[in-house]
C-alpha cells in the first residue's frame, strides 16, 4: 500500500502502552490525520456511541489497540469484565468500521489464544487445536472472536466492499506507558516496581509469584508498534500469500523466551537490587510456556530490534521518570 500521509487513521486505545507507541510511530512517519478518543469521550463497549463516532468520522484505517488488559491475576479475578468488555469492543468497532466503509483495520489479539499445551514454538496453525489456559480463557475466547470477526467480514464482504481486516498476535509486551499496578499488571512491570521499591526500602527479599519456572517471551512496545504498522501496510497479495481466509492472523514475537526466575534476575540487576529473591507458590504459574513462532512475520520481512536487557533499561528509565512516586 502506498503511504498516503493524509489518510485518516483512527487509533483506538491511543493512551494505552501500545496505542500510544503506534501514534508515535505514525507521527514519526509523517501521518498528519490521526484521530483518537479517550475512554471517557468514547466508551467502545457502547454500541450507539461507536456507531455515531464511525458515521461522523469515517476513518480510512483503524488500529484497534483498545482492550481490557491485565496480567494473570486480573484476568483470573475479573473474568466477566475481560470477556464482556472485549467482546463488546470488538463487535462494535469491527462492525461499525465495516458499516462506515473502513477499508483497512488491524486488530491486536494476544498469544494467549493458543492452547495451554501447544507444541513450542507455537505457529499460527495451532489455534483452536486444544484447551486454553484457565486463568485467561475468557480473555482468550474474546481475542479469538476478534480474529474470527475480521476473517468473517473479509470472507463475506472482502471482494464486494474492498475491505481487508488483519490481525496480529503479540507476545507479552513491555515498555514506556506500561501498567505498574501492584496486582493487576503483567509480570515485567510488576517486577520493575517491586524491585525498585525493595531497593529504595532496603528490603532483604523480593517475592515473585508462582514457581519461577514458567517461560515467557517479551517484546519491547516500540517493536510491536513498528510491526503493527508494517503488517497494516503490507501489500494485499503479499499478505495473502502468507495467510489464508480462515487463518489470517500473524504472530509478533521476539524469538526467544526465558524463565520468570531468570527475568527476575535481569530486572534486579537493571534496577540495582542486591537482596534475595523468594517465590510464593500460592500464586498461579499460568501457561508453562508460550513461545511464538514468528516465522510468518519474518518471511514477510520484519523482525524485532530491541534486546530484552536494553528494553528493560528503557522501561525502567520511563518508570523512574513517570511512575516512581505512584
Ligand atoms: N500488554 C501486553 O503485554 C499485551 C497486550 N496485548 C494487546 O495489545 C493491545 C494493547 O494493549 P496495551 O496497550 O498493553 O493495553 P493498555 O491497558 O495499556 O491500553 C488499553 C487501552 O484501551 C482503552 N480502553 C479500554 N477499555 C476501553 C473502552 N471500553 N472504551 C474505550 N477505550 C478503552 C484504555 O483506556 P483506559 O485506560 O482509559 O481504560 C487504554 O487506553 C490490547 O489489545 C491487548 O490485548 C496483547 C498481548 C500482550
Ligand atoms: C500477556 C498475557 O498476560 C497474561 O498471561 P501471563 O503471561 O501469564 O501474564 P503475567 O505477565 O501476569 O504473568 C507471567 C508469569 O509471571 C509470574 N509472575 C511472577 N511474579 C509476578 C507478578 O508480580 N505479577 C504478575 N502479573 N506475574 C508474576 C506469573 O505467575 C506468571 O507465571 C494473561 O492474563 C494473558 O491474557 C496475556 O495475554
Amino acid at each position: 500500500m502506498t503511504a498516503d500521509l493524509q489518510q485518516k487513521i483512527y487509533v483506538a486505545g491511543h493512551r494505552g502502552m501500545v496505542g500510544s507507541a503506534i501514534v508515535r510511530h505514525l507521527q514519526a512517519k509523517g501521518y498528519k490525520n490521526i484521530i483518537s478518543r479517550t475512554h471517557a469521550e468514547l466508551d467502545l463497549t457502547n454500541q450507539a456511541a461507536v456507531k455515531a463516532f464511525f458515521e461522523r468520522e469515517k476513518p480510512d484505517q483503524v488500529y484497534f489497540a483498545a482492550a481490557k488488559v491485565g496480567g494473570i491475576h486480573a484476568n483470573n479475578v475479573y473474568s466477566a469484565e475481560f470477556i464482556y468488555q472485549n467482546l463488546m469492543m470488538e463487535a462494535n468497532v469491527i462492525h461499525q468500521a465495516f458499516e462506515a466503509d473502513v477499508k483497512r483495520l488491524l486488530f491486536l489479539g494476544s498469544s494467549c489464544i493458543y492452547p495451554k499445551m501447544a507444541p513450542q514454538p507455537m505457529n499460527e496453525d495451532v489455534l483452536l487445536t486444544g484447551k486454553l489456559e484457565p486463568t485467561n480463557e475468557p480473555y482468550a475466547i474474546a481475542k479469538i472472536a476478534g480474529i474470527k470477526l475480521c476473517e468473517s467480514y473479509n470472507r463475506q464482504y472482502g471482494q464486494s466492499h474492498g475491505i481487508d481486516y488483519r490481525s496480529v498476535m503479540p507476545t507479552n509486551l513491555y515498555g514506556p506507558g506500561d501498567n505498574y499496578h501492584p496486582e493487576n499488571s503483567h509480570v515485567l512491570p510488576a517486577l520493575i516496581r517491586r524491585f525498585h521499591e525493595a531497593k529504595i526500602n532496603d528490603a532483604s527479599e523480593v517475592v515473585i509469584w508462582g514457581s519461577g519456572l514458567p517461560m515467557r517471551e517479551f517484546l519491547y512496545v516500540d517493536d510491536m508498534a513498528a510491526a503493527s504498522i508494517f503488517v497494516m501496510q503490507l501489500d494485499k497479495n503479499i499478505y495473502d500469500q502468507q495467510t489464508s481466509p480462515m487463518q489470517s492472523h500473524i504472530n509478533v514475537g521476539f524469538g526467544e523466551d526465558l524463565t520468570i526466575a531468570r527475568l527476575a534476575e535481569i530486572i534486579a540487576k537493571v534496577v540495582g537490587y542486591r537482596g534475595s529473591i523468594g517465590y510464593d507458590s500460592s500464586k498461579p504459574d499460568g501457561t508453562p510456556r508460550k513461545l511464538m513462532d514468528s516465522g510468518r512475520l519474518a518471511r514477510l520481512g520484519w523482525q524485532a530490534k530491541v534486546g530484552l536487557e536494553d528494553g528493560i533499561k528503557l522501561a525502567y528509565a520511563d518508570f523512574l521518570k513517570n511512575y516512581a512516586n505512584i
